[in-house]
């Protein structure tokens, strides 16, 4: 099938072939007529998917049940396209199946959605904005006893990714609008991004910005799980086991062996760990020798 083009609010939206958004645990019938209903969109690498990224979504509705007027439907992983060129992303197609087996192993109501993986790079303003036609205008919104109505598109992300929405040149004034103003989100304190700081700096969209903070401590990373993969340190419980086999089985973050001095510059400059000094980092004995590593977010 040919890649279908149409046009929706700020930006024209490209589907690849064959795409139709997943759907299967959407909520489709508001339950409580006088709440506000949305919908959770992560996005991000997810290169692989850790338990955090699917902690983020359960933080995010305990805090959503306990102090706003909001009902979720339901909650999306977007892993980015390729053409992100990230250091170390390994293929789209690989990120959309590790996301795939985690949601649909370890959650009731997460589901991955490939729009934005399996073609050019997207902004998160048209990510957002592709959900909001696929739930609106196709699906036609959610029922109501009055009729149906339409969902809010709300973005999930943790504090490290809104602080770069104040940093020169990531985002334009009109994304940053777009995304915080029109749809709003949800933000998950990370070590190493003070929330108090991300939000202040983008106070003219308090309002529709949801600061959350986290109860329990957890600085896991991607990047920390791929450099476990690479020096054959245990990744478990880090991780669904299902997707550790998938990795495994596709040899996704191939086992360096043993790390030599030499190799610890290669990575520093592969971009895949930062081994400079910063408040998050913190020191972890490897077991694979005696060299000390520094890991940081
Ligand atoms: N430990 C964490 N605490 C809070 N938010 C997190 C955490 N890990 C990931 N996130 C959030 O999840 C989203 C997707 O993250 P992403 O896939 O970039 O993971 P990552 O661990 O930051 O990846 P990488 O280490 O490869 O940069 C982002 O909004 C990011 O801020
Ligand atoms: N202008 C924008 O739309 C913009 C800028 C920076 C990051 N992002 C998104 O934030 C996410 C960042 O992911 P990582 O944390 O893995 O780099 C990606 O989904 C990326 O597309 C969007």
């Amino acid at each position: 099938m040919a890649a279908q083009i149409f046009a929706h609010k700020t930006t024209a939206l490209t589907n690849p072939p064959n795409y139709a958004l997943t759907s299967h645990r959407l909520c489709r019938t508001l339950h409580t007529s006088t709440k506000q209903p949305i919908v959770l969109v992560a996005c991000g690498s997810f290169n692989p998917i850790t338990y955090h990224h699917l902690r983020m979504f359960e933080i995010a509705k305990d805090f959503i049940q306990q102090n706003t007027n909001f009902e979720i439907l339901g909650g999306y992983l977007s892993p980015v396209s390729d053409e992100y060129k990230k250091a170390g992303l390994v293929s789209a197609h690989h990120r959309v199946n590790m996301c795939a087996l985690a949601t649909e192993q370890e959650s009731s109501w997460l589901m991955v959605d490939s729009w934005e993986a399996l073609q050019t790079y997207q902004r998160t303003a048209a990510v957002l904005d592709h959900f909001d036609y696929e739930i609106n205008t196709v699906l036609g919104g959610v029922s109501t006893r009055d009729g149906e109505r339409d969902v809010q598109i709300m973005l999930l992300a943790g504090s490290d990714l809104i602080g770069t929405m104040s940093e020169p040149g990531v985002w334009s004034h009109d994304d940053l609008d777009h995304v915080l103003g029109h749809h709003g989100t949800f933000v998950i304190e990370r070590t190493g991004a003070a929330l108090d700081q991300v939000v202040d700096s983008l106070a003219r969209w308090r309002n529709n910005i949801y600061p959350i903070a986290q109860q329990v401590q957890n600085d896991v990373s991607s990047t920390k799980v791929r450099l476990f993969f690479r020096r054959g340190l245990s990744v478990q419980y880090l991780l669904p086991a299902a997707v550790i086999d998938y990795i495994e089985q596709n040899n996704l973050y191939p086992d360096d062996g043993p790390c030599t001095e030499k190799d610890r510059g290669k990575e520093s400059e592969s971009g895949e760990v930062d081994t400079t000094s910063s408040e998050s980092g913190r020191n972890v004995q490897s077991t694979l020798g005696t060299e000390t590593t520094r890991l940081s977010n």
